[in-house]
């Protein structure tokens, strides 16, 4: 596998497609012991972080789907919420229709001052924020993005004003290719997950902060991938492209 990143300490980091990256998310589940949930967290306090950073105090608008990425940010609205920021969160369906990790975040959340929007009513939020985070679709994306989902990134693309973050890769973007076979998200910074995706090196994905999310190297290891850790016990580095 050829490195197409480097760490801002100029570390090579090399980049995985999407199916590679599901191989070493299931390896991490099924041979290490790793839980989602786990990950998700990590996922999602990074993204927080990051967005709390952002904001400067502002208003924060996360946009989630139902799958792992749309988790991610959900848990992400609850740490933003925990920490006192003005937080509003918009799923891309009505609530009940959410399973898993997803469902399981949005309970929790259920237990924060976030506050929860509907997608019909979300241009104004969409508008007034400072910061947008975008997670919506992550590397699970099959075919252009449809219905609320694409409603939802195009709105963000015609508001001029808000700081966009993207978790993992930007929704509607492929992430092993970096194109786009329909509306996508143009994000001012991509925060991707655990190694960056193929995709990356070509997509207009903004600036790119590389999370752990605390996969150890045994499962790199068992899926002959070289990795080095590139975190030095940071949480998230700065990535190029090279
Ligand atoms: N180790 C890791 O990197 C981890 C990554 N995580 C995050 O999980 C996503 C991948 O999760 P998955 O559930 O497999 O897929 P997505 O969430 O990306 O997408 C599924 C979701 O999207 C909908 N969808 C798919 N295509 C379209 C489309 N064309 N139009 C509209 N909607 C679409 C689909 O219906 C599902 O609802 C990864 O990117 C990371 O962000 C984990 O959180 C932790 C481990
Ligand atoms: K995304």
């Amino acid at each position: 596998m050829t490195p197409q990143f480097e760490s801002d300490e100029g570390q090579p980091v090399p980049a995985v497609t999407a199916d590679e990256m599901r191989e070493v998310d299931r390896a991490a589940v099924d041979e290490v012991g790793l839980a989602l949930l786990q990950m998700m967290e990590h996922a999602g306090r990074n993204l927080a972080e990051v967005a709390r950073e952002a904001a400067v105090g502002g208003q924060v608008v996360v946009l989630a789907g139902d799958g792992g990425n749309g988790g991610g940010g959900i848990c992400a609205a609850r740490h933003l919420a925990n920490g006192g920021a003005d937080v509003t969160l918009v799923l891309d369906r009505d609530p009940s229709e959410l399973t898993g990790a997803a469902a399981r975040q949005h309970r929790i959340l259920g237990a924060t001052d976030a506050t929860v929007g509907a997608a019909a009513s979300a241009e104004f939020a969409i508008r007034d924020a400072d910061v947008v985070v975008d997670a919506l679709v992550g590397y699970g994306l099959s075919g252009a993005l449809r219905g609320t989902a694409a409603t939802l990134v195009e709105v963000v693309e015609a508001a001029a004003a808000p700081h966009v973050v993207s978790l993992d890769v930007p929704s509607g973007i492929d992430a092993t290719t970096g194109e786009a076979p329909g509306v996508a998200v143009e994000p001012d910074t991509t925060l991707t997950l655990a190694l960056p995706k193929t995709g990356l090196a070509t997509a207009e994905a903004g600036d790119l902060l590389l999370a752990d999310i605390g996969i150890p190297r045994g499962v790199y290891d068992s899926l002959d991938i070289d990795y080095a850790d590139p975190f030095a016990g940071a949480r998230r580095v700065w990535l190029r492209r090279l």
